[in-house]
């Protein structure tokens, strides 16, 4: 039992203190936008500068826009008189009580009205218990009606007594969920604040049952770092990679509602090319596997053929020969010492600086635009394209999948017989231009894409439901943090692809982030108890080595099991509560379950329709990183059967659900389930 009851009646005059200081902050919120909207471009020297600094600034506008209904600030801390910070330093230039929002707000002399939560000082909020109160004596939460300022509760923290479970958190994890997914700012709890403020140097990758936060973690780390390193984050750039176009919709307005806009969110798809050419599984798991690497990195260098003759440049009445030997010379010291392209390049330039040096053995004096001809120039092109062949990464795949040969000199000791024949096309396309590419090949292409040509690397990279992605997907996004770092964030039991993994490690590693530190999220924060025990049944059968999930909603009575598919009761009985409803089905059933619900009015998930419909019918492979308030899932001995992961495919479907969960079936449940 808790020793402290939170809040029990709130004081009107206290109340009224802090209802004063949102108006204060508010007005001086509206005050800081007004000096933004004055400030002119006209001082920039020319027209160029004077549209950059015009842009600047109504960015500035913009983020400075007062959102009347999301809350100023939530928090507020009272510190000790002689707090000291984490260095040991005494923090005299704080104010006593700071507020904690979404953003610094001044009353125009620098006073902080408002202090951002990501903030070294805001820290405290998150994570200051009694038994280290990290220099402060108390902790106050706000809770918001709308916009208006209507609660709060207290935690004493220098009394070194205990502190029940904080009402107004649960609050807004009881809350029910319409339309996309919301920041979390006000309520992050000490273990996934660790992760949001882990430095930008390290790459940290999450394993988390479902509704533990990872995806709410993961985007708050990316608004965090953005604030701690604006600056060097707004150059290198920060992107968030998620499993489907339907979840990016569902979590597109986290960030802007935290003032971040300038961010990327999009998928492996998205990031790598749109290809779906349906494919064997097998096959995709064999080009899915990291000793691809290899084999296509051979695939592209056996294009490269032995020189056998050399080059001759005529200028004037001269010829000026470089001979075959020393073509092959210069391939072989440019081979394996640079990437393909600028490779191609370099051969051109090294063998018209041959023909320079001879020049000039002549008497000439040939200055770099005669070098630059000379590497233009046709007999010069002419050898280039003969030993050092342009080409396109489908060129190259193309050859390497239609032609057994080829692809067996690539492959040397990589790929077994069986695995080889698995690759090639049973109908082989005519020409690379023709070739309809599976999502594997677009992973294949990127990887010869950055053999050829080196690919920029971002600052960050936020990668979700990563226990999904292969090992050269991950290859394909690691190098699009190899300067920088990630958030690797996922769940080894709701893996439902070919190559899902079954070690966070070795996801690391293929990332090229080997140093990354894995950590585990445990408590559940959207689905009830009762339902979660239930999908937990499944958990032997596909992840043995994970612990079952805990929930931090009891939410007796929230799971239903039904025989025979009344879909339409079961919709309607949602429609009497509050909330969304989800009717979660297999794929090849959506047409009919549409024809049952003809009567109510509902939608097909479509991540690209603006509108919103209370009752959506899902899709079962789309329903992953989704929530709804009431779940209606029809037929999981369907959704079992429809793919090789079919039961993570239904642990996924059955932990999408915040206060219901109603499991309809007219064919026997799944074996797991029933026990
Ligand atoms: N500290 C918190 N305070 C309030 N709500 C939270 C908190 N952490 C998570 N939530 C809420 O819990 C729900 C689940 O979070 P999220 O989708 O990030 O979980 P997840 O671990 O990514 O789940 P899944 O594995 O199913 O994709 C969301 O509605 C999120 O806003």
């Amino acid at each position: 039992m808790p020793t402290h009851e939170l809040a029990p009646d709130i004081p009107t005059d206290v109340l009224a203190a802090e209802q004063a200081h949102l108006a204060e902050s508010r007005a001086a919120l509206k005050a800081m936008r007004a000096h933004a909207q004055s400030l002119s471009a006209d001082a920039a020297g020319d027209w160029v500068s004077q549209q950059i600094l015009q842009s600047l600034l109504d960015q500035r506008v913009a983020a400075l826009a007062d959102h009347p209904d999301t809350p100023l600030f939530f928090g507020r801390l009272d510190r000790a008189p002689d707090a000291r910070d984490e260095s040991g330093e005494e923090q005299a230039e704080l104010p006593a009580t700071i507020y904690v929002g979404r953003r610094h707000v001044h009353d125009g002399h620098s006073k902080p009205l408002v202090i951002d939560w990501r903030a070294p000082v805001s820290r405290a909020f998150y994570q200051a218990s009694p038994a280290d109160p990290m220099g402060i004596v108390r902790r106050r939460r706000f809770g918001y009606h709308g916009g208006e300022l209507t609660a709060f509760e207290d935690e004493p923290l220098g009394e070194g007594v205990e502190i029940g479970p904080s009402k107004i958190l649960t609050e807004e994890i009881e809350r029910p969920r319409t339309g996309p997914m919301r920041d979390i700012v006000a309520t992050i709890q000490p273990d996934q604040d660790e992760i949001v403020r882990s430095t930008l140097a390290q790459t940290v990758c999450v394993q988390g049952a479902p509704g533990t936060g990872k995806t709410a973690v993961g985007l708050h780390r990316a608004a965090y770092l953005l604030f701690t390193h604006r600056e060097r984050l707004a150059r290198s750039g920060v992107m968030i990679v998620g499993p489907n176009r339907a979840f990016l919709s569902y979590i597109s307005s986290v960030l802007p509602a935290l003032g971040e806009v300038k961010v990327d969110q999009t998928t492996v798809a998205g990031l790598l090319g749109e290809h779906a050419a349906p494919e064997d599984p097998l096959v995709s798991a064999v080009k899915g596997d990291a000793r691809m690497a290899a084999v296509l990195e051979r695939a592209l260098w056996l294009h490269i053929v032995k020189p056998t003759e050399g080059v001759v440049f005529t200028k004037g009445a001269y010829r000026y020969r470089v001979a075959d030997y020393e073509v092959r010379e210069i391939v072989a010291s440019l081979r394996g010492t640079t990437r393909y392209n600028p490779g191609r390049a370099a051969l051109a330039q090294r063998l018209a600086h041959m023909v320079l040096v001879r020049m000039e053995q002549r008497g000439e004096s040939p200055d770099d635009r005669v070098q630059d001809a000379v590497a233009r120039s046709k007999p010069v092109k002419q050898l280039v394209d003969a030993v050092w062949p342009k080409l396109t990464p489908e060129q190259v795949l193309h050859r390497l999948l239609s032609d057994p040969a080829f692809l067996a000199q690539a492959a040397k000791t990589d790929l077994t017989a069986e695995e080889q024949e698995l690759l090639i096309w049973r109908k082989p396309y005519r020409s690379w231009k023709s070739a309809k590419w599976s999502a594997a090949d677009a992973a294949l292409l990127d990887e010869l894409r950055d053999l050829m040509e080196r690919t920029p690397s971002l600052g960050h990279l936020v990668v979700d439901e990563a226990q999904d992605l292969s090992e050269m997907q991950l290859r394909a996004l690691g190098r699009r943090c190899r300067n920088g770092s990630a958030t690797v964030l996922g769940d080894l039991a709701q893996g439902t692809t070919p190559w899902s993994t079954s070690s966070w490690k070795s996801v690391l590693e293929h990332l090229g982030q080997p140093e990354g530190e894995v950590t585990e999220l445990t408590l559940g924060f959207r689905v009830p108890r009762e339902v979660l025990d239930y999908a937990a049944r499944l958990l032997p059968s596909i992840a043995p080595d994970l612990a079952a999930p805990r929930s931090l909603r009891p939410g007796a009575g929230s799971l239903t099991i039904r025989q025979g598919l009344a879909i339409a009761q079961a919709a309607e009985e949602a429609l009497a509560k509050e909330g969304s409803i989800g009717v979660i089905v297999p794929d090849a059933l959506v047409a009919d379950v549409s024809k049952a619900l003809a009567d109510l009015p509902h939608a097909v998930l479509d991540p690209d329709a603006a509108e919103e419909h209370r009752l959506l019918i899902v899709p079962a492979t789309l329903a992953k990183g989704l929530e709804y308030d009431h779940v209606i899932v029809v037929e999981p001995a369907d959704i079992v059967a429809a793919e090789p992961r079919g039961l993570a495919r239904l642990y996924v479907v059955l932990t999408r659900a915040v206060t219901s969960l109603t499991v309809l079936h007219d064919k026997p449940l799944p074996e797991q389930l029933a026990a």
